[in-house]
């Protein structure tokens, strides 16, 4: 039997019984267990609380202690640097990528609209959005689990939010058949009886990683769950995250920092990024792009890091981003 842990949220649920059926069809059973991390006890903001790996913390400790033998984490909350004695031995294919705008759609926003995020990444590219329709929105610092940010857009405490499509999609808030454009799209979705757009990423770059998951074991696990989780991993998802994370890790910004990181592969590996600094009445917001082989995933965003690095400083992202480490 093998001991799968996550956290307790909804969300990090339904990613371990994902992953619990997926080793259950390859013939291995599993049990599930719920962590309690940092992260879900304290209610403060994130950016508060600080520190990289609040999610993650815990649930890589009952790892390391052999509670359990096999974690899931979503990739976008994970620490870019690797955790000695384990080995994120599956990343299965991602879901879809995209942002979802829930609630009052950007064509309806107003001086004072209140835009709900507590993501840094968010905000600098909502206040992007306003200030090229000539209005201040109002960016209020929320968080909470998924169910409980629809819950302050439908109560009106914010005009909108800004959830992952994959979040929505692994939670049955959003089904995959109402899903019909890829991510160089818009398109309008009902989220329960909300109306949402998934924003394609010309207009909101996602976080590193966002839409993947991590399935961590230790190193020296025992070569039957190595095999069943590298039977999980999907080859073109790893090295797109590899350059993404790659691009965080060298600029040294977290999980928490200003920044979006997307790639794919298609007949290249392609990785655009956007790096700004969260302030209301700042013009600096970053873009860049690199595509090379796929194999060289990890060069790529490092070097695509070292062409962005220079432009941020100065602009306070350096200092941004340390305190988001
Ligand atoms: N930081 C919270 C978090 N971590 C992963 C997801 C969604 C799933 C994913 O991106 O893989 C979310 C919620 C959200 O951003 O809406």
């Amino acid at each position: 039997m093998i001991r799968i842990g996550a956290r307790r949220s909804p969300l990090a649920v339904a990613q371990a019984e994902w992953v619990a059926a997926r080793l259950a069809e390859l013939g291995h059973p599993c049990e599930l267990l719920g962590i309690d991390s940092l992260g879900d006890v304290d209610r403060r903001r994130l950016t508060e609380i600080g520190g990289t790996g609040i999610f993650a913390t815990a649930v890589r400790e009952q790892l390391l202690a052999d509670r359990i033998d096999v974690a899931v984490h979503s990739l976008k909350d994970l620490p870019v640097a690797p955790a000695p004695g384990l080995v994120v031995a599956a990343i299965p294919e991602r879901e879809d990528v995209r942002d979802v705008l829930v609630g009052l759609d950007i064509d309806q926003w107003r001086d004072g609209t209140r835009v709900g995020t507590g993501s840094p990444r968010r905000a600098v590219q909502v206040e992007r959005i306003a200030r090229e329709r000539g209005v201040a929105v109002e960016v209020v610092p929320i968080r909470g689990n998924v169910d409980t940010r629809l819950g302050l857009v439908r109560d009106g405490e914010v005009d909108a939010t800004l959830l992952a499509a994959a979040g929505l999609l692994r939670l049955g808030r959003l089904s995959p058949e109402a899903v019909t454009t890829g991510v160089d799209e818009d398109q309008d979705v009902l989220i329960g009886d909300l109306p949402a757009r998934l924003l394609s990423l010309d207009v909101l770059l996602p976080a590193a990683g966002q839409g993947a998951l991590a399935v961590e074991c230790r190193s020296d696990a025992p070569d039957e769950v190595l095999q069943a989780l590298a039977e999980l991993d999907h080859a073109a998802t790893r090295a797109a995250i590899t350059a993404e994370r790659t691009f965080l890790n060298t600029l040294e910004a977290g999980c928490l920092a200003p920044v979006g990181a997307h790639a794919a592969v298609g007949e290249d590996l392609t990785l655009r990024v956007v790096a700004g600094e969260q302030s209301s009445n700042n013009e600096q917001l970053h873009v860049a792009r690199v595509a090379g082989s796929p194999q060289d995933a990890g060069n790529l965003g490092a070097a695509l890091a070292r062409e962005v690095l220079p432009l941020l400083t100065g602009t306070g992202i350096d200092q941004k981003v340390e305190e988001a480490r």
